[in-house]
């Protein structure tokens, strides 16, 4: 009897390697080692600097198989190789994993043009939107738009560190046509502690993973307010509602029951009680808005990114567009309170009778 082996037909790259970055490369590894299909080697892009020991990252992320930096503590597995060069980490992949700060993606994508495999498939596990002269663009359509590939999207309620350690948590992969392809994504990343789900929604599940980052700054003043669960309840409720009706109307095909999934109330759950959007909230809110967003994020995230207050930004800029800002009460509040406009504690008299009152298409 000769023994048939499986041909090794996918090559994994995650671009980015940052605090969540660090641990998908390492989930992807833990799975490529024991799978057939994939080549057991990840390649992670990092965006190289200098250690304060003089060492670059990469260096020592290859010397100790930890990211020192984004990921202390954690070993990322043997197969997990680190590289800073963008054009030759992704050469040879044709599954590529996006894991950066939304705000950089359009750069790394004009550096990838015509640099990639034709065959490449794309995930973004990115949380947040570009608003360009043409209008509001997910980071799942600038990849497709600027590689030419298809690209789905993974999000969920998934605080890195605690998946790092192996907690159970959940995730959701939303995918708009190819189905084979998001159940390749998924049998890549599910582990009996990460429990992966596909729907057909890759804009509601994309909305979703972008705008609780806003509820979840919202929360955090709460917090720095010293207001209560009472408090912080209702504007998760205030803050789903204004969530909802900004992906509907952007996306009307995008469907009630993507928000019952991880990536929907799941995350806006844990965002607002253990995020880092809520934490530097909380501390600029203490602060009565004394010290910058920028400020606060440098000196307590060292190094990692906030993408709430990007994404209040940006969410205002199509809503002042359309002329719709008193319908968004919320949003444009935390908009209002991030730059300086309103104080903290604005965020409790904001006039909750504005919102467009959202029906639930399938579920009611
Ligand atoms: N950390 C989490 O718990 C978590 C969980 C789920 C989703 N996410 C999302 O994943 C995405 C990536 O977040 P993260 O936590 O991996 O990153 P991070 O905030 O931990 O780290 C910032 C990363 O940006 C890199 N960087 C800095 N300047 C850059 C530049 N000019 N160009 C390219 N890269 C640069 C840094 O090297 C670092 O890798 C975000 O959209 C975030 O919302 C994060
Ligand atoms: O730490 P945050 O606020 O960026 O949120 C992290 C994850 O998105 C939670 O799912």
């Amino acid at each position: 009897m000769f023994e048939t082996k499986r041909v090794k037909m996918y090559k994994i790259t995650v671009v980015g390697s940052g605090n969540w970055g660090s641990v998908a490369a390492k989930l992807i590894a833990s799975n490529t080692i024991k799978l057939d299909s994939f080549h057991d080697e990840v390649r992670m892009w990092v965006f190289e600097e200098k250690l304060p020991s003089g060492e670059k990252l990469t260096d020592v992320i290859n010397k100790t198989n930890e990211n020192v930096k984004y990921l202390p503590g954690i070993k990322l597995g043997k197969n997990v190789i680190a590289d800073p060069d963008l054009e030759n980490a992704v050469k040879d992949a044709n599954m590529l994993v996006f894991v950066t700060p939304h705000q950089f993606m359009d750069g790394i994508c004009k550096r990838l043009a015509g640099k990639i495999r034709a065959d490449t498939e794309g995930i973004s596990l990115i949380k947040g939107m570009e608003v360009t002269k043409e209008g509001p663009s997910m980071i799942s359509t600038l990849v497709k738009k600027q590689l030419g590939i298809n690209c789905s999207v993974l999000m969920g309620a998934n605080i890195a560190n605690e998946i790092a350690m192996e907690q159970f948590s959940e995730a959701t992969v939303g995918y708009s046509q190819n189905k084979l392809a998001a159940e390749r994504w998924v049998h890549l990343f599910n582990t009996p502690y990460f429990n992966v789900t596909a729907v057909q929604d890759v804009e509601g599940v994309e909305l979703c993973g972008t705008l609780k980052n806003v509820v979840g700054i919202a929360a955090g003043f709460v917090d720095g307010l010293e207001m209560g669960n009472n408090t912080k309840a209702a504007i998760m409720r205030i803050g789903l509602k204004e969530m909802i009706a900004f992906s509907q109307m952007l996306f009307p095909s995008v469907k009630d029951s993507t928000y019952f999934e991880s990536c929907g109330v799941a995350d806006l759950i844990t965002t607002c009680i253990g995020g880092r959007n809520r934490k530097i909230a909380e501390a600029f809110a203490r602060n009565g808005g004394k010290r910058s967003f920028d400020e606060l994020e440098a000196e307590m995230l060292q190094g990692q990114k906030l993408q709430g207050v990007l994404t209040a930004h940006e969410v205002h800029e199509v809503l002042s567009h359309r002329g719709l800002l008193h319908m968004f009460p919320l949003f444009s509040a935390v908009h209002a309170i991030s730059t300086g406009q309103l104080p903290p504690s604005a965020i409790v008299k904001i006039n909750n009778e504005k919102p467009r009152q959202v029906q639930l298409q399938s579920m009611l």
